[in-house]
């Protein structure tokens, strides 16, 4: 295919990568896992995205950092414990369906090689679509293709860029939510929402925008089609014991994630997006 004018493919160590450069923003897209891992607006050219200096990019690991896509499910397999976390899309390679100049934005279409695997029966087509100009938008279509109702959850696990944790608030949710590091307990969501323990939150709250406040990084995150938000730092002790994170790269990240948790249920020829918004 033809890529447009500010697109163009270069190889890094084992991945192909697709760079946007057009007026607006620079956008580096890793071709493994349709996975953006940089998004600079020129007209602050600060970095939105966290990426792990111990990523793996070798065509296989699930990419650490960056907007990996969970799908079609979030976090563990509902029955089968030794299928992988999130799913099966991140470590597939996808591959550029489309590609247009617009006056504002480039707009890039990606899809994975396949949808099938194991742990789901679903026949569907599932597509990114990415928005790059002043903001990005990254929108995951999933379409029942099939003639059964489809059910999944997914997330866009964004792991965004930050000064420093201890030193970051995130407005804009209330409520209560379910504490994956204390057996799912329900537990009020603390105001200032503040960092400084590690953190495995599953909210259940549809909030439309969010704000990160970091030291000089102020980034807004607006959701769609969500029925859920987590928010995930891994803090000093599971840092260290994972391979493809630095030990102190838990400071600079919080992933706040678009995401259907509870199922999202398709009806045949009928079709689901998720997006996600950040400026
Ligand atoms: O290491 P992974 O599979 O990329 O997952 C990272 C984290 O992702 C979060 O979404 C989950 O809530 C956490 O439980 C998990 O540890």
């Amino acid at each position: 295919m033809h890529l447009c004018k500010t697109a163009s493919l270069l190889p890094q160590d084992d991945i192909k990568m697709l760079i946007i450069d057009n007026d607006y923003a620079h956008a580096t897209i890793s071709l493994f896992g349709g996975h953006v891992l940089s998004f600079i607006p020129k007209h602050d050219n600060v970095q939105r995205l966290w990426l792990s200096k111990e990523a793996m990019l070798d065509g296989q690991h699930p990419i650490r950092g960056g907007i990996p896509i969970c799908w079609p499910w979030f976090g563990a397999h509902a029955s089968e414990s030794g299928l992988a976390s999130h799913g099966y899309v991140r470590t597939q390679n996808w591959h550029v369906v489309d590609c247009a100049d617009e006056p504002e934005q480039t707009v890039v279409r990606l899809k994975p090689s396949t949808t099938q695997g194991e742990g789901f029966e679903g026949e569907t087509q599932l597509s990114l679509v990415l928005f790059i100009g002043r903001e990005l938008r990254i929108q995951l279509v999933t379409e029942n293709t099939g003639s059964e109702p489809l059910s999944y959850t997914c997330a866009l696990h964004t792991y965004f860029n930050i000064d420093d944790i201890n030193q970051c608030e995130l407005t804009g949710l209330d409520g209560d939510y379910l504490d994956k590091l204390q057996d799912y307990q329900r537990i009020s969501t603390p105001t200032p929402y503040t960092f400084n323990e590690e953190t495995d939150r599953v909210h259940l709250v549809t909030p439309e925008s969010l704000t990160i406040v970091s030291g000089n990084i102020k980034t807004s995150i607006q959701s769609v089609g969500h029925d859920s938000i987590v928010v995930w730092n891994p803090w000093a002790d599971k840092s260290k014991s994972m391979q493809d994170m630095e030990d102190l790269g838990y400071k600079t990240m919080l992933c706040v994630e678009t995401a259907v948790t509870q199922g999202q249920q398709v009806l045949p020829g009928q079709s689901h997006t998720l997006e996600q918004v950040i400026r």
